[in-house]
């Protein structure tokens, strides 16, 4: 498993071996004992599985404050993804900081973004799915949404404003600022 840590190091972008011969490929998508060599110590609890039908589809900025915050091991199992991660932890040196990896069926890596850590992704592709784990439950009350193109952010989205296709939900989310007491 090929392992690199960004330029927010906390978010590290892994890459299973795959195996490959004439009928395809075999792969481990997930290894405890790897991941917990590589620095990660994470117990997941949910598995999540999205399609998104067009290219320009942006899912987010998105995470859970505690007590239910979330860990995402984020991978792409058709088409591609521009997978992004916000460093919204209060105090932290890369605080209001973002990094991108592209995720894709053909690359097979995994985004590792912990907790207090914004998520969100921009399909490439049309008919793109995203499956990951988390590692709390799914919790309505402790769920944030941050505005994906907030200036205040500058995230250089692969995608036009007036193209993405987002939720109401995220059409009418809040700026960034307004998260500031959500992970101290
Ligand atoms: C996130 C989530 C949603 N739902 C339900 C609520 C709603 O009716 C429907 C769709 O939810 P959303 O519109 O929030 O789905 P989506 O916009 O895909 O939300 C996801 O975005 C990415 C970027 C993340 O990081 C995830 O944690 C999650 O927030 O699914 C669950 O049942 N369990 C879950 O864990």
């Amino acid at each position: 498993m090929k392992i690199a840590r960004l330029a927010l190091p906390d978010i590290v972008l892994l890459t299973p071996q795959r195996f490959g011969d004439e009928r395809g490929f075999f792969s481990e998508t997930y290894n405890a004992a790897r991941m917990a060599a590589a620095g990660i110590d994470a117990v997941f609890v949910q598995d999540n599985h999205s399609l998104s039908r067009r290219r320009g589809v942006v899912r987010g900025l998105h995470c859970q404050v505690p007590p239910h915050a979330q860990g995402k091991l984020v991978r792409c199992t058709r088409g591609a993804i521009w997978d992004v991660a916000v460093d919204a932890r209060q105090g932290s040196p890369g605080f209001g900081q973002w990094v991108a990896a592209e995720l894709t069926e053909d690359n097979g890596s995994q985004l590792w973004i912990p907790p207090g850590f914004l998520h969100g992704f921009c399909t490439l592709t049309d008919d793109a799915e995203v499956q990951y784990k988390c590692t709390d439950v799914w919790n309505r009350d402790c769920e944030r949404s941050v505005r994906w193109d907030d200036p205040a952010l500058g995230i250089a989205w692969p995608v036009a404003a007036g193209d993405a296709l987002l939720s109401d939900k995220d059409a009418a989310a809040a700026p960034f600022v307004a998260l500031r007491d959500g992970f101290r």
